[in-house]
């Protein structure tokens, strides 16, 4: 469904500051992928959803779509990044950054609700409230009941949980999860991992979730990729993936790399 072919991304190229942060990633996701992403810091996780999202522009490489079954690849590299936002959903680890905090729980899925119908009017009568209520009642945390209240008055959680409804809402072809969870505290950050399960599995969604969280990366999705210095070092689909552990994947990082590692937070920190 997309197919990233030699994507590289250097950063302040010619000059002193020059930063590889992609050397030459080669992937291809599959409708009704869920791939978790691991790698340490700076290994090239969020420039690759950059490139993706379009961000950023990669330096090489072609980022190719394929959308319906029977239709045509799309050249989406340059595609510009207001585009992409309609068929690509991304949630941040800021669960601020999701909702317009000043503006009412109703405006929120109203503008959320028009994505993609431009010019297009349409009103927030009594059967689009009734629709965002029945949206909002999936999340189980009261939301129905709060249409006219600021989301600057909601907990964190209820922030990320919104996102991630409100992104679900349109479908995305794509949906990018930059640590979603992870500056939640534990009940929230289960909650909204419950939820993200859920829609993923209902909606048939294809989704890419970066975490620095190995027990996740192996517990939840059906592919998972590490990365490491920009590149992708593994790729392991689902049976694979399924007998993983800890242990497993810090070996198979160690067998590559010829490095000894003490422990997991080495490779993810
Ligand atoms: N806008 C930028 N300008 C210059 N260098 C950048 C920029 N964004 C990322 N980099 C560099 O690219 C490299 C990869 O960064 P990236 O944020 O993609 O890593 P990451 O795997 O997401 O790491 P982390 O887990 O710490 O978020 C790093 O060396 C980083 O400093």
């Amino acid at each position: 469904m997309i197919r990233i072919t030699d994507l590289g991304m250097v950063f302040a190229q010619g000059t002193p500051d020059e930063n590889t942060a992609l050397e030459s990633i080669n992937l291809e996701i599959n409708r009704g992928d869920f791939i978790t992403v691991i790698g340490s810091n700076g290994a090239g996780k969020s420039t690759l959803f950059n490139a993706l999202s379009g961000t950023y522009t990669p330096t090489r490489g072609t980022i190719l779509l394929k959308n319906e079954e029977a239709g045509p690849e799309r050249d989406i590299t340059r595609e510009p990044e207001f585009i992409r936002a309609r068929y690509i959903g991304r949630i941040f680890q800021n669960p601020l950054l999701g909702t317009a905090g000043k503006m009412t729980l109703a405006d929120n899925m109203m503008i959320c609700h028009k994505k993609g119908y431009k010019g297009l009017r349409i009103s927030l009568n009594t059967a689009m409230r009734e629709y965002f209520r029945e949206q909002l009642r999936i999340l189980g945390m009261g939301l129905e009941d709060r249409l006219n209240d600021n989301v600057e008055l909601f907990s964190g959680g209820q922030r990320q949980a919104l996102t991630l409804l409100m992104t679900v809402m349109s479908r995305p072809a794509l949906l990018l999860l930059d640590e979603h969870t992870a500056a939640l505290d534990p009940r929230n950050a289960e909650i909204v991992m419950d939820l993200t399960m859920r829609f993923a599995a209902e909606y048939g969604l294809t989704v890419m979730m970066i975490t620095h969280n190995m027990g996740h990366a192996i517990a939840y999705g059906s592919r998972l990729i590490m990365m490491d210095e920009g590149r992708i070092l593994l790729d392991i689909g689902a049976g694979e993936k399924s007998r993983l552990t800890t242990e497993s994947l810090v070996q198979r990082f160690r067998d590559i790399k010829k490095v000894s590692l003490q422990n997991d937070e080495m490779l993810l920190g």
